[in-house]
């Protein structure tokens, strides 16, 4: 039966949509007495750990080994890369006492862990023997945010920050390692069936100390984008700064090559965001806390014990590696559903008498508010086929939302229109000079993404096209949104 799935408010007014659920459905207590630092509540931090099970899995099946460094950098390790300490400084927190003392040399809360660990690597790297080094955390970092914050897309304890640190014998193995993270990334995106695009960034918008940055990013209801990851190549930038070397086989020094891949809980924004609707979250079953919810519908003088058939069906379920929760509260089954749909789960049985006496059961899409009748010994299969219904509508429907938001034009004229009336991104040719980079990014109000990656697609149907500014001939297609 047609479901009626409603978006009005996701569309409309996504702000006042998205703040609303982050309370509503369990997500995290924004009351903590500190300007962007939030609380976990134990749902949303449920599914924030099965998007990091995957990123560990990840991590595993690609060689990274996981570690932890601590929290506080003093101020001498934070000072020895140039462009990275101008990109930062304005964004640390100082620790400058300790008990009534100050510090003799302050330190600063870790925003990214470079200038933490690139010492230690100094230490631990010494041969082309121990290259590629990998390794990884999830982490607290913070940074002083000024723009408006949001909760996980925009904190000041960024309190899930995954950051992958590699070292490299050459710039052609670095560049292997940042097709890793992409196909790393690509696995996780079909894990929360998310779709994105990659671009890379301009020279003026790279990661401080970055030789080149490369973002992710996906649409958000609004028509503004969010860059969920980002990867970077840092040649021997900081190789150089923290002196990085190993002895090659020939018996030389040379200095490493690095990368970086960054994520963090915007992961946990974007699914909440692309897959949510009017009723609440839509979480694919991947991530689920509660996979299938089983809400028992008793009605008076039936003798059918639908409580039985419930736990019996639950038993079955969970045997079968599915997490499933019976709902035998003493409310209406009506107020159950507004309940487990506002916190998105992804399918939910109902079972009354006439299911108990007939041996069936009815199976809710949460996704397409569509129902089924299926036969009690087919449940199992019936909830697997389910699942995999729900993950690839997910992805379908939001990879239609994220092409109709992608537009291609030639003029800034053409580009102001498509901002005017639905923002998303607009694609326009580029020679490639910065003035006329910064020169749209001002006209249009809006943020160069950069050009699409890899190269060739920053060069799809660029031919006999002019730069809009200057009027000579594009070099590259540029991407230009508004953003988070
Ligand atoms: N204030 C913030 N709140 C939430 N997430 C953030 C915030 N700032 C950055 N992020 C996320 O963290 C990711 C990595 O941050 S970053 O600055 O781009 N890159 C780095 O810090 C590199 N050292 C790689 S770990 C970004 O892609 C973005 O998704
Ligand atoms: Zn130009």
């Amino acid at each position: 039966m047609a479901g009626k799935v409603k978006r009005e408010k996701w569309s409309e007014n996504f702000s006042e949509w998205y703040n609303e659920l982050i309370e509503t459905a369990g997500i995290q207590d924004k009351r903590y007495p500190v300007k962007g630092m939030n609380i976990w509540l134990p749902y949303g931090l449920k599914i924030m750990r099965n998007i990091e099970r995957f990123i560990h899995s990840e991590m595993e099946r690609t060689g990274h080994d996981e570690v932890l460094f601590p929290a506080l950098i003093p101020e001498t390790e934070f000072q020895k890369e140039a462009e990275h300490i101008a990109g930062f400084e304005g964004e640390v927190f100082w620790v400058t006492h300790a008990g009534h003392d100050p510090l003799d040399i302050r330190l600063i809360l870790r925003p990214t862990s470079e200038t933490a660990m690139y010492s230690m690597f100094s230490l631990w790297i010494r041969s082309h023997a121990d290259l590629p080094f990998k390794v990884y955390q999830i982490v607290n970092t913070y940074r002083y945010e000024t723009k408006h914050t949001r909760p996980l897309i925009r904190v000041r304890e960024i309190s899930r920050f995954f950051e992958a640190h590699t070292a490299h014998d050459s710039y052609e193995d670095a560049e292997r390692q940042i097709k890793e993270d992409l196909e790393i990334f690509d696995n996780l995106a079909k894990f929360l069936a998310i779709p994105y695009i990659v671009s890379k960034r301009p020279e003026w918008d790279k990661f401080p100390g970055a030789y080149y940055s490369l973002g992710a990013e996906v649409m958000m209801p609004d028509g503004r984008t969010l860059q969920i990851g980002t990867m970077h190549n840092y040649k021997q930038n900081f190789a150089k700064a923290y002196n990085i070397q190993y002895e090659t086989e020939e018996g030389e020094h040379e200095y490493v090559h690095q990368t970086t891949f960054g994520m963090s809980e915007r992961l946990l924004a974007a699914v909440m965001a692309i897959h949510g609707d009017d009723n609440g979250l839509v979480l694919p079953p991947t991530i689920a806390p509660i996979q299938v919810v089983i809400v028992p519908i008793p009605k008076k003088d039936a003798e059918a014990d639908v409580f039985a058939y419930a736990r019996e069906i639950a038993e079955e379920l969970r045997d079968a590696g599915i997490r499933v929760h019976v709902d035998e509260r003493d409310i209406r089954p009506g107020r159950k559903y507004y309940d487990w749909e506002m916190k998105g789960v992804p399918v939910r049985i109902e079972v009354g008498p006439r299911d108990v006496k007939g041996k069936k059961a009815v199976i809710a899409r949460r996704d397409t508010l569509t129902k089924e009748v299926v036969d009690r010994e087919e449940l199992v299969d019936a909830v697997r086929k389910t699942f995999d219904e729900i993950m690839e509508n997910l992805y379908q429907r939001a990879s239609e939302f994220l092409e109709s938001h992608i537009k291609r034009v030639d003029t800034i004229e053409e580009a102001k229109d498509v901002f005017e009336d639905r923002r998303g991104i607009v694609e326009i040719p580029w020679c490639g000079e910065e003035e006329c980079g910064l020169k749209m990014e001002e006209e249009l109000d809006a943020k160069m993404l950069g050009t699409p990656y890899p190269e060739e697609k920053a060069k799809e149907g660029i031919e006999g096209k002019k730069c809009p500014v200057c009027g000579r001939e594009a070099k590259f297609i540029a991407r230009f949104a508004r953003t988070y």
